[in-house]
């Protein structure tokens, strides 16, 4: 059994992790930390996981992750990186929900995260928890830079243009739509329901974080930098990324065998039929990325459609992913739910 802590056990995606992993098979939770909460019952706090799990919220100041072999930090981007060396020279492997390690420039993540990094020097070591790319770094890591929510939706849905090299990579677009989870469990004005319910709004047009990360991560696969313009949107539902994304074809291909191809054996990216429109609710709670591709009246534009549950693919799903394939477990162990419907 693989003994797991998960610091930031209240928030979101640590709820997520725990609905999660309370039911894999080959893992035993051993702390769950939280500040407010220390010292209530988990299943206090979340009646949905009454007779799921018996331990109590700790301070993360006095608790012992060291008796773990893997944690997880669901916690705001910052808090990993004080922590993840002393926990990796004691032999316990870190899984980081948050963008901490996820930027290899490391100038370039202090300009976004407006903060120093604590521990630069293990960067470089990250590995990039995307499955579909790194899967055989992931299976040698001691630690994973879990992708962002936005990042994943956006790269798993260019990666077959970009990997042919049939697109302008200058000019790419990524028009992007996130629940209201997305932005965590603290409270903040612009997720209270009177603000986001029946509303609808972009944000970050000038600049948002997940923009150098995407840009990284197709970068790389390009093999020279991609332009990208980057638009999220706050829209009013709970959990959910749709994003549609733009691209000009260089080079007349089959775009459906294209995209059927790079997936096939991809067990969490679903390619659907050509002609489909993917909705959130068909990955509702699930681990699956549902991607279309079109090309709207047989033009020189590409619209590919890719949907994910920001919580589960974009988060804690991918997060456990990443696991499994640390541990050399089938990498859909715990992680095979069917979406939600409605
Ligand atoms: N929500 C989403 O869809 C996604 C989120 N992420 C990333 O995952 C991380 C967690 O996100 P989310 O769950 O939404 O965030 P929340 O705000 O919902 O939860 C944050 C959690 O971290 C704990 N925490 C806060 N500050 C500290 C600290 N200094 N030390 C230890 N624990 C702390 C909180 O509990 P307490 O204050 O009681 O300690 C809480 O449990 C973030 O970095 C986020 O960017 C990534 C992909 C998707
Ligand atoms: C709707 C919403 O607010 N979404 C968040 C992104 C989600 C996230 O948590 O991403 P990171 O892990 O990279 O921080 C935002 O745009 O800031």
């Amino acid at each position: 059994m693989i003994k797991v802590g998960i610091v930031g056990g209240t928030g979101y995606t640590g709820v997520e992790l725990l609905r999660i992993l309370v039911q894999h098979p080959k893992v035993r939770l051993k702390v769950i930390t939280s500040r407010q909460e220390s010292g209530m019952g988990v299943d206090e706090l979340f009646p949905s996981l009454r007779g799921q799990v018996a331990l109590k919220f700790s301070d993360p100041a006095q608790a012992d992750l060291s008796q773990c072999d893997l944690v997880f930090f669901a916690t705001p981007n910052g808090v990993a990186m004080q922590q993840t060396k002393k926990l990796l020279d004691v032999g316990v492997k870190v899984i980081d929900l948050a963008a901490d390690f996820r930027i290899k420039d490391v100038a370039e993540w202090e300009k976004w995260y407006g903060m120093q990094h604590a521990s630069p020097e293990l960067v470089a070591e990250a590995v990039y928890g995307l499955p579909e790319v790194n899967r055989e770094k992931i299976r040698q890591a001691r630690l994973i830079a879990n992708p962002g929510c936005y990042p994943t939706a956006v790269q798993l849905g260019f990666l077959p243009l970009i990997e042919a090299g049939i697109v302008d990579v200058d000019h790419l677009v990524a028009d992007t739509k996130s629940g209201v989870s997305g932005a965590g469990r603290k409270a903040e004005v612009h997720t209270l329901f009177a603000e986001a319910a029946d509303n609808f709004k972009s944000y970050g047009v000038p600049g948002h974080r997940h923009l150098p990360e995407i840009r990284q991560g197709l970068g790389a696969r390009s093999q020279k930098p991609v332009g990208l313009t980057f638009v999220p949107h706050l829209t009013p539902m709970i959990r959910g990324i749709h994003a549609t994304l733009y691209a000009r074809l260089l080079k007349e291909t089959d775009l459906q065998a294209l995209y059927e191809e790079r997936y096939i054996d991809e067990p969490f990216v679903d390619v659907l039929p050509a002609g489909s429109h993917p909705q959130t609710r068909s990955v509702r709670g699930s681990n699956f990325c549902r991607i279309a591709v079109h090309r709207p009246q047989g033009g020189d534009m590409v619209v590919v459609l890719s949907v994910t549950d920001n919580l589960v693919k974009g988060a804690a799903g991918q997060a456990v992913q990443n696991m499994n394939i640390m541990y050399g477990l089938p990498e859909t162990m715990g992680i095979k739910h069917v979406p939600l419907l409605p």
